[in-house]
């Protein structure tokens, strides 16, 4: 059996990908057509690429149906429950940085930290009659953070995309989202609170610990000498 490597299908995060393994002596490459799904990698025998939605990789490792995946470490932690259980932190790869932050409109003079929210949100209950709305799609790490912080008086609101502009459309009053750049907030008229961000995201390469690595472990222990990679004390039982 080959050892699978999940990769993500397009955009940067696939490009970028493809350069970081490169760098390191091993070559993927989309065959086929351009929206043909498949690849191939050399440089490692027993090796198959497995290109998939950035968003899925986490739940394909979880699952144990790739051996190997690259994703956002945002992506894990917000899809896996107890992620730590389920994969294992190879190597963050230094592209795909993205804070999750929580912002509020810029009008709100007042509120500048998770502390001003949590008395903002209270003020607004009592006014409005119901829970301050935050807008996301990071339901599990948002809830964690607010907790860990004693902020309960709020509701989420799922938001897909376009986050930013759930607060012009009057569906949320605050947002927890992704930023890079900072200009999709600034152009939103939005403030990030202080304090440090929710989480800190990088493309990450993950092992899972629910895959029959027993097969694949030959060409594990191979890619990770390539790649000078550290596995986890242990990692390797013989499955
Ligand atoms: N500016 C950015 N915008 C969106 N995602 C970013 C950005 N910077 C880094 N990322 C990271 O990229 C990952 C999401 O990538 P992508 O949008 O390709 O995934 P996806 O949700 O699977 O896409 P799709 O479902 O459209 O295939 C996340 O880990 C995210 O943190
Ligand atoms: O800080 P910035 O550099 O402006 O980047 C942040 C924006 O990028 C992402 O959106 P994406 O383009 O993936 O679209 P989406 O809103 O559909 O998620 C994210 O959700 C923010 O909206």
């Amino acid at each position: 059996m080959t050892l699978k490597l999940g990769v993500p299908s397009k955009g940067r995060l696939m490009e970028q990908s493809f350069d970081w393994f490169t760098e390191r002596g091993l070559t993927l490459a989309r065959t086929g057509s351009a929206r043909e799904y498949a690849g191939a990698v050399e440089g490692v025998d027993g090796v198959e690429l497995v290109l998939l939605s950035a968003s899925e990789i986490p739940r394909e490792l979880a699952a144990g149906r790739i051996h190997l995946g690259v994703t956002g470490s945002d992506l894990v932690r917000e899809s896996l429950p107890d992620w730590a259980a389920s994969v294992a932190e190879l190597a963050p790869m230094g592209f795909g940085n993205a804070d999750l932050i929580l912002a509020v409109p810029v009008t709100w003079v007042d509120v500048e930290t998770l502390d001003d929210l949590d008395a903002a949100a209270a003020a607004f209950r009592a006014r409005h009659g119901f829970r301050l709305r935050i807008a996301t799609k990071y339901h599990r790490l948002v809830r964690e953070h607010l907790r860990a912080h004693g902020v309960a008086d709020y509701q989420l609101v799922d938001s897909q995309g376009a986050t930013e502009g759930t607060i012009r459309n009057l569906t949320a009053e605050a947002v927890a989202d992704i930023t890079t750049t900072g200009e999709t907030l600034r152009a939103n008229h939005l403030k990030i609170l202080q304090g440090a961000p929710i989480h800190r995201s990088q493309a990450t390469l993950f092992a899972s610990r629910i895959a029959l690595w027993g097969p694949a472990s030959a060409a594990l222990k191979q890619l990770a000498h390539k790649l000078d990679l550290a596995l986890p004390d242990g990692f390797l039982p013989n499955r």
